[in-house]
């Protein structure tokens, strides 16, 4: 696993879409809320940041877009660097889903806000909305269209904030905490909603709390802690490090956890569901009928 750069533990030699280096970043009361930090993203991949209470996620994941910036450090974006005074190129390519949703809704009803970006740069009202309703589509959420942002429930404005990012059509999708508060249907839905943006070709980089989720959709997993990235890798090298986990405040996702309690073979390493079933399923099918 590596700790310093940020190769992503892959052999992908694409320039990145964004590319940060933050050596510090410091909140105006003097809470160093993350420091050392190189991280990039790369196209067609989902990078699932984790780690515990203030571990510096959140703070990550807003130097991405230039809503924060680094004290000393660098960011590109698409390989143009972003400055202080020129976030736009950024913003526009980084959407990014706050995790309260409510900060993002501002208009009168759902179709209104979706389009809302857009309208501000410049598409004309009738286009705007036929790709706002396009955007909802994808989510599943076009049936909320005439709706008031403000009293949908906590899934139906994540889903809402999504397509209101979704239809800017940026190259990276950051979210933060994006099934936070959510009941597991909701979740699943979201989840699966993310899953479909990324195969549609747009790269994807959220935080959570849950590893389960994270070890399902990541390609790559990145560790922090105490403001810093301290570990990451492909789930499979992250998730079985013991070590790193335990000082992360991090417990492993229920399939490392049951393949350890269930002794499977070592080596086999499943980090989701399907692959520990498959494995135990595999198990039992070599099991002699007589020692069952
Ligand atoms: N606006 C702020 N002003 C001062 N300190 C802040 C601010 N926002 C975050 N911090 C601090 O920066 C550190 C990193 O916080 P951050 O929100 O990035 O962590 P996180 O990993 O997202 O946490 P959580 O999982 O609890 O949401 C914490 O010590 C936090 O208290």
């Amino acid at each position: 696993m590596i700790d310093g750069d940020d190769s992503g533990g892959s052999d992908d030699v694409t320039d990145p879409l964004v590319d940060l280096r933050c050596e510090s970043h410091t909140y105006p009361d003097g809470t160093v809320g993350m420091c050392d930090v190189e991280f990039s993203v790369h196209a067609d991949e989902v990078v699932a940041l984790v780690g515990g209470n203030g571990a510096g996620k959140s703070t990550l994941l807003e130097h991405l877009n230039a809503t924060l910036t680094p004290d000393e450090g660098e960011l590109h974006v698409t390989g143009r660097r972003v400055t202080d005074e020129d976030p736009a190129h950024a913003r526009r390519e980084v959407g990014f889903v706050f995790q309260d949703a409510d900060t993002q809704l501002v208009a009168p009803t759902v179709v209104d806000d979706v389009m809302f970006g857009l309208r501000n740069y410049g598409v004309p009202a009738e286009q705007a909305r036929e790709r706002a309703k396009a955007a909802l589509e994808t989510v599943d959420a076009l049936h909320l269209q005439d709706r008031i942002p403000h009293y949908l429930s906590g899934g139906e404005k994540r889903l809402v904030g999504l397509a209101g990012v979704l239809v800017l059509e940026p190259s990276v999708i950051v979210l933060d905490e994006p099934l936070a508060g959510l009941d597991p249907q909701r979740s699943r839905l979201v989840a699966d909603r993310i899953e479909r943006i990324h195969e549609a070709g747009v790269s994807v980089v959220l935080s959570t709390h849950d590893l389960d989720f994270a070890a399902e959709i990541a390609d790559r997993v990145c560790v922090m802690c105490d403001g810093n990235v301290v570990g990451r890798g492909p789930p499979r090298e992250v998730f079985y490090d013991e070590e790193l986990l335990a000082r992360s405040n991090l417990h492993p996702p229920t399939a490392v956890r049951v393949a350890r309690e269930a002794h499977l073979p070592t080596g086999s390493h499943p980090v989701t569901r399907s692959e520990l079933v498959g494995l135990i399923d595999a198990r039992a099918a070599d099991t002699p009928r007589s020692s069952r």
